[in-house]
């Protein structure tokens, strides 16, 4: 059964892909339909961004379309960048600035007060407009420095306690196991079987 990701972010594609695949679905990047229009995520909510997304590419493409919207929220600066995350240097969205500004807001916090952390709402939306979403949070603290490569986003300075790494140190499957992305796809897991046994009968 074809899978359709809403998302540009080649990163979460990456990710995705890797979770889905051993379900069975035929993943396709949105990227793969010419003329898809990115929508504007101007919702209040991961919630509401991911499903606008998802149901935006089922539309489209006429098939089943997951989309994810994600963000990291960090306590001593009141939950920001949360869900204006990507675009929190402003336009246009750029990891390495976004990593700076984190950076230069946070100095001079101390090591107890940099919590935060991943969150994420995966929509699943089918062509007739249907959609059920899942959720996934991971807990961190934010580092003074970037430290790893692998990745995207701000994961060169979120450190996971647990492995004593940062989400850019760790590798693909060690992230997807204990990842707010991870997490809620396994939530959605549910939600994509009984959606293929009704589609498969
Ligand atoms: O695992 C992660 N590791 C590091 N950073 C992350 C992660 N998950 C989300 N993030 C950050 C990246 C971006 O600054 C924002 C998501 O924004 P978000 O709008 O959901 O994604 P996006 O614009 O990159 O791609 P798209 O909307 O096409 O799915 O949070
Ligand atoms: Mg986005």
């Amino acid at each position: 059964m074809k899978l359709v990701l809403a998302t540009n972010n080649k990163g979460k594609v990456k990710e995705l892909d890797q979770l889905l695949k051993p379900l069975g679905f035929e993943v396709v990047p949105i990227g793969q339909y010419p003329g898809f229009q990115e929508v504007e995520e101007d919702g209040d909510t991961f919630e509401a961004n991911a499903i606008k997304k998802a149901v935006a590419a089922a539309e489209f493409t006429g098939e089943l379309a997951l989309a994810d919207d994600s963000g990291l929220e960090v306590d001593a600066l009141k939950g920001a960048p949360g869900v204006h995350s990507a675009r929190f240097a402003g336009e246009p969205k750029d990891d390495q600035r976004n990593n700076n500004k984190l950076l230069q807001l946070m100095e001079g916090v101390p090591e107890k007060e940099r919590t935060g952390r991943f969150r994420c709402v995966i929509a699943v939306s089918t062509p007739d407009g249907k959609t059920q979403t899942a959720d996934g949070a991971c807990q961190g603290l934010i580092l003074r420095e970037m430290k790893g490569i692998g990745g995207f986003g701000y994961d060169p300075l979120f450190y996971v306690t647990e492995f004593k790494k940062t989400f850019a140190e760790l590798d693909l499957t060690t992230k997807n196991l204990i990842s707010h992305r991870g997490k809620a796809l396994q939530r959605a897991k549910e939600i994509l079987d009984r959606l293929r046994t009704v589609q498969e009968g």
